[in-house]
């Protein structure tokens, strides 16, 4: 360790288990048929002797697959679950946005939580009350105080959530999925108060599927495999290997499906209930990963993207009216000749807003195994406001459902604006008015 400084968290052997009936006896009718039955129970291992530290002042990201054990380790973090062996060591004023409505007493409202909300997170009752403001500011809810919690929308709780979180000056912060939740605009916000956070040398332990996040804030990321530590460092490699892992796991997955099935070849979109093959009968390989759709024969793989502004600077967000530009990460896994790239934008309602491809547009190019690229997308920004969805695809050349690997709704992204005209796209354009033309009757 660099400084003196105790860890903020230092973890050691952490384990925790959950017990999963196996069958329950719901009527007296069933318990009288079966007296004997007693119902069993599973254990199910969530957390498996995890160790790890997380530095003051460090911005730490946790990653995993679904299921891989993030939310369990911090609600232990938080408190919320008793661990079953190992020890964690705190140092510092914790604040949490876990679970919407944990913490919440939904008959109550807004201003009453606030206050209880910050008096539990370690405020006296007057420093609650001056904060009462700030926090409905920042959640745009002053409308709404005095109405019941059990009256809002998940948005609104989820404002209010994150709102108290961050206006308590808790000195750790743990946070899980924010961006998953809200719409356009709170995301944007979310990503600022990280900026702020980050700046302001708080200790931040995020939870998140988006790995441009994890890159953007995170001093380091721990990935999470069937609830042990895979890989703890610096960002990049840290979510490559994730990444990686959920490749190789999609694959595994749709292979395990089609022996099951043994489907022969279908045409058409990827699906997420079941295989799907190319038209040229190449083996695909095809899997979802909560809204995302992944097929294509394994050629080639889409490690991820991101998107960067005029100056080369990495955003979360795009700003309509500016340029930006796409850039996907693809590595062969075979030799490639020609292959086609394609990125698409789709709205929240998934229309297509924006398809491009590299055919006809870049040279021919071959490529080696274990060659990787980046494939850049640049365009004026002039799509409206709204939460878009990213998918791409590295296609063999000639047909373009000839996938290498096809990868639908991977990131997500939102166009955030200063005005809104309600319309599909933010196209700038001039207006005048002639008054020596128009007759008057
Ligand atoms: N209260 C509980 N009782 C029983 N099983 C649970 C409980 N909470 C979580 N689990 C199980 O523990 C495992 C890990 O869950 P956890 O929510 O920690 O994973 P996660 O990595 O946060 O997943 P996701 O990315 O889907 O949010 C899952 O198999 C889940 O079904």
């Amino acid at each position: 360790m660099s400084d003196a400084r105790p860890a903020a968290f230092a973890v050691t052997g952490l384990s925790k288990e959950f017990r999963i009936p196996h069958e329950q006896v719901h009527t007296l009718k069933e318990r009288v048929l079966h007296p004997l039955r007693r119902p069993g129970h599973e254990r199910l291992r969530v957390l498996d002797d995890v160790d790890f530290h997380v530095e003051q002042g460090e911005f730490f990201g946790i990653i995993g697959r679904n299921g891989s054990g993030k939310s369990t380790l911090l609600k232990c973090l938080a408190g919320i679950y008793r661990a079953d062996a190992g020890r964690i060591l705190v140092n510092g004023r914790v604040s949490t946005f876990i679970e919407l409505g944990v913490g919440f007493n939904m008959d109550l409202p807004a201003r009453d939580n606030i206050l209880i909300n910050a008096t539990m997170l370690g405020l006296s009752q007057r420093e609650a009350r001056s904060r009462i403001d700030s926090v409905l500011e920042f959640a745009e809810l002053h409308d709404f105080v005095d109405l019941k919690l059990k009256n809002y929308s998940s948005g609104m709780l989820v404002r209010l959530a994150f709102s108290v979180m961050i206006q308590v000056d808790a000195d750790i912060l743990l946070i899980d999925e924010v961006l998953a939740v809200g719409d356009a605009a709170f995301q944007q916000k979310c990503y600022d108060e990280f900026g702020r956070l980050r700046r302001e040398g708080r200790t931040v332990i995020l939870v998140t599927h988006e790995m441009a996040s994890v890159q953007r804030f995170c001093d380091r990321a721990m990935l999470l495999e069937n609830g042990r530590v895979a890989n703890i460092g610096e960002p990049e490699p840290v979510s490559s290997h994730y990444l990686r892992l959920n490749f190789s796991h999609d694959a595994r997955a749709a292979e395990a499906a089609r022996a099951r099935a043994g489907v022969a070849a279908m045409q058409g979109e990827p699906s997420e209930t079941g295989p799907t093959a190319a038209p040229s009968g190449r083996r695909v390989l095809t899997a979802a990963g909560g809204d995302e759709v992944r097929a294509g024969d394994a050629g080639a793989e889409i490690i991820g993207g991101w998107f960067v502004d005029a100056d080369e600077q990495q955003v979360e967000s795009l700003e309509a009216g500016r340029r930006v530009t796409f850039n996907l990460h693809v590595r062969f896994h075979e030799d490639a000749r020609g292959p086609v790239f394609v990125f698409m934008l789709r709205n929240s309602v998934n229309e297509r807003a924006i398809a491009a491809t590299t055919e006809q547009q870049l040279p021919y190019e071959s490529y080696r195994t274990g060659e990787e690229v980046v494939v850049r997308f640049g365009f004026h920004n002039v799509l409206a406001p709204d939460q878009y969805t990213v998918s791409a695809l590295v296609a063999r050349p000639g047909a373009v459902d000839a996938w290498m690997d096809n990868r639908e709704r991977f990131m997500a992204v939102a166009v955030t604006s200063s005005g809104q005209s309600g319309a599909l796209l933010e196209i700038p354009f001039d207006v005048s008015l002639r008054r020596d033309v128009v007759e008057t009757a």
